[in-house]
């Protein structure tokens, strides 16, 4: 099938559907420009001016040089210089390289790879390409991708790939070239995979598209294909018709695989039409240019028409040797389509194998982030207990704190309570009434042990003279200092109150009427020798004395005073600052 070989002419022609680039306002940026734009669709011209450009010394910026080198990769690769065209665009695959040129250059490299039939390599590029496509900033250049994808799909005989690629991943408003290329590639898919009529009104519809977006070229290969399927349809008057109208246009875009491809089917139409001197003629323009294209569909065509003719002729001898190297190009050509297909399914491959390892690498991923998001939630979990325990620790601290606290006012109230009931809040001894508990006590076990326990009360001396001449607070001094003298004179388990005024009285367990008045004497002693200058004033402490004892008395309290009492009147009544033992 020459259609299968004609796919391979668009390789290069679509390298001028790419977009231009954004040039800034210098003259090399719209000199680049103008090169670019001319390089399919007037090639000679490109060549000559790029020639003239790059004779002249100039200093280009980095995206001018860029540019360069990818016009002289695309130079190249249409003049059929394919290892210096692998180079070039080989260079400006690098990240470094601007976005629009590595796309373009990994397209340029697709198709030179594929020309040069290294078919592994390309399908490598043309997975690279359609992962690249999504993460592409210019609109236009990916719809150019998507053409490209489209155009080695056909290459590569997977004809059901382009008719269901799925179209929406194009722009709303594709360029006119992009709309001309996407729509041939969906015919040609569908002429290589005979899904077409021969009349089909998509040949003038992509026609005047391509016509429209001025691609001579594309135009003359959608006519090329009209008239190959009308050949294979028999309608070999048609098929002429149509190269002969197309042939003038072919001859201009100077291409010679488009050449070839058209005098490959001349050839073939003649054959058909029995006109084998034209038939002749065509087949041997192809051999003559046939230099870097010997197994391609175009030879192997010209060789088997040649091989015809000879045979009709009854020339033996180049019949055979048209017909071996028919049969040799056509086994090349088969190998190849094998090839192609089989480079194709192991690009797939690699690519679904590719994936499944990424989506495996993926699922690894997310299950050890799920493992860090869980030791993320662990660690913040027991991060809150611990936080919760240290919350906990610090609300008992201050819990404890607090009822520490309470507690503490609460007990000092209580022993403040305490105090005043138990207490005189002058002289810090006991009160009458606490004193009377105390003694009720102390009496009833010094009764049952039958032990003798004797009582003093003794009353301050006109008292009312000190208040009276130095002040209350002269008078509670001396009360206090009269305490701390007394204190001194007393045991520790005596029991000593104040009962009111300047009144106070002494119970003392275990103790016998003459040490009783040993004590009291004691006391008087003292109370006079209580320096009291240190109250501001000078004058003198004494006190009158009663005493009795259980063993007159008897264990009653309210006896005691009241007998101790009546003692103390009499030392009163005598002159004062004195003791008298009670006496029935
Ligand atoms: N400063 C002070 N004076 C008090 C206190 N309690 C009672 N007095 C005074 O003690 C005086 C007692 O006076 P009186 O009962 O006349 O007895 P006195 O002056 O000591 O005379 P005699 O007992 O007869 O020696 C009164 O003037 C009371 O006001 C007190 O807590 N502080």
């Amino acid at each position: 099938m020459a259609n299968h070989f004609f796919s391979k002419l668009i390789i290069v022609g679509i390298i001028s559907f790419f977009v231009f680039p954004i040039y800034a306002n210098t003259d090399y940026d719209a000199k680049l420009k103008a090169l670019d734009s001319i390089r399919s669709s007037d090639n000679k011209k490109f060549i000559e001016q790029l020639a003239e450009f790059e004779a002249t010394e100039k200093s280009l910026s980095p995206y001018q040089q860029q540019h360069l080198k990818y016009l002289q990769a695309y130079k190249a690769t249409f003049s059929g210089n394919l290892e210096e065209a692998v180079k070039l665009s080989k260079e400006l695959t690098g990240p470094e390289t601007n976005e629009e040129f590595r796309f373009r250059s990994s397209l340029l490299l697709l198709n030179t790879l594929a020309v040069s039939k290294n078919w592994q390599e390309g399908m490598a590029y043309l997975t690279l390409i359609i992962d690249s496509l999504p993460n592409l900033t210019s609109v236009e250049l990916r719809d150019t991708g998507i053409a490209v994808i489209l155009q080695t799909y056909v290459l590569y005989g997977q004809y059901d790939e382009v008719i269901n690629f799925n179209r929406n991943s194009l722009s709303a408003n594709p360029s006119p070239r992009n709309n001309c290329l996407v729509n041939w590639f969906t015919l040609d898919a569908k002429i290589q995979s005979g899904n077409i009529k021969v009349n089909s009104p998509e040949f003038d519809k992509v026609e005047s598209l391509c016509s429209l977006a001025n691609e001579p070229l594309v135009t003359n290969i959608v006519r090329l294909r009209e008239a190959q399927l009308y050949l294979t349809k028999e309608d070999t008057d048609q098929a002429l018709m149509i190269l002969l109208m197309a042939q003038d246009d072919v001859v201009k875009a100077n291409y010679r695989r488009l050449i070839t491809e058209v005098h490959a089917t001349f050839a073939n139409a003649y054959l058909a039409k029995e006109n084998l001197e034209r038939a002749k003629e065509f087949a041997n323009k192809v051999i003559e240019n046939i230099s870097g294209l010997e197994t391609t569909e175009p030879a192997r065509i010209a060789y088997e028409v040649l091989y015809k003719l000879a045979k009709s002729q009854q020339d033996h001898e180049n019949a055979l040797a048209y017909y071996e190297k028919y049969t040799s190009t056509d086994r090349a050509y088969l190998d190849e389509i094998e090839a192609k297909a089989l480079a194709f399914q192991k690009a797939k491959q690699n690519s679904i194998l590719q994936k499944s390892e990424i989506n495996l690498l993926n699922k690894q991923n997310e299950l050890l982030n799920s493992r860090n998001e869980l030791l993320k939630a662990e660690q913040s979990l027991a991060q809150s207990e611990a936080e919760n325990t240290r919350l906990v620790a610090a609300l008992l601290m201050a819990i404890v704190t607090l009822l520490t606290f309470f507690g503490y006012r609460s007990w000092r109230t209580q022993r403040r309570l305490k105090t005043l009931a138990e207490y005189d809040y002058l002289t810090k001894v006991y009160n009458r009434g606490h004193f009377m508990t105390i003694a009720e006590d102390t009496l009833a076990l010094a009764q049952k042990a039958k032990q003798n326990v004797t009582c003093i009360i003794f009353d301050l001396d006109k008292f009312k003279s000190v208040n009276d001449t130095y002040g209350h607070s002269a008078g509670d001094w001396a009360l206090k200092a009269t305490v701390a003298a007394v204190k001194d004179c007393i045991r520790e388990n005596d029991i000593f109150a104040r009962l009111g005024g300047e009144e106070f009285i002494i119970l003392l367990p275990s103790c016998d009427i003459q040490a009783a008045t040993y004590v009291a004497e004691k006391c008087i002693h003292k109370l006079q020798k209580i320096d009291t200058t240190e109250s501001g004033h000078d004058f003198t402490i004494t006190a009158s004395f009663g005493i009795t004892t259980s063993k007159i008395s008897g264990y009653n309290i309210s006896a005691l005073s009241t007998d101790a009492d009546a003692a103390l009147y009499k030392s009163k009544d005598n002159g004062r600052n004195q003791l008298t033992i009670f006496e029935k």
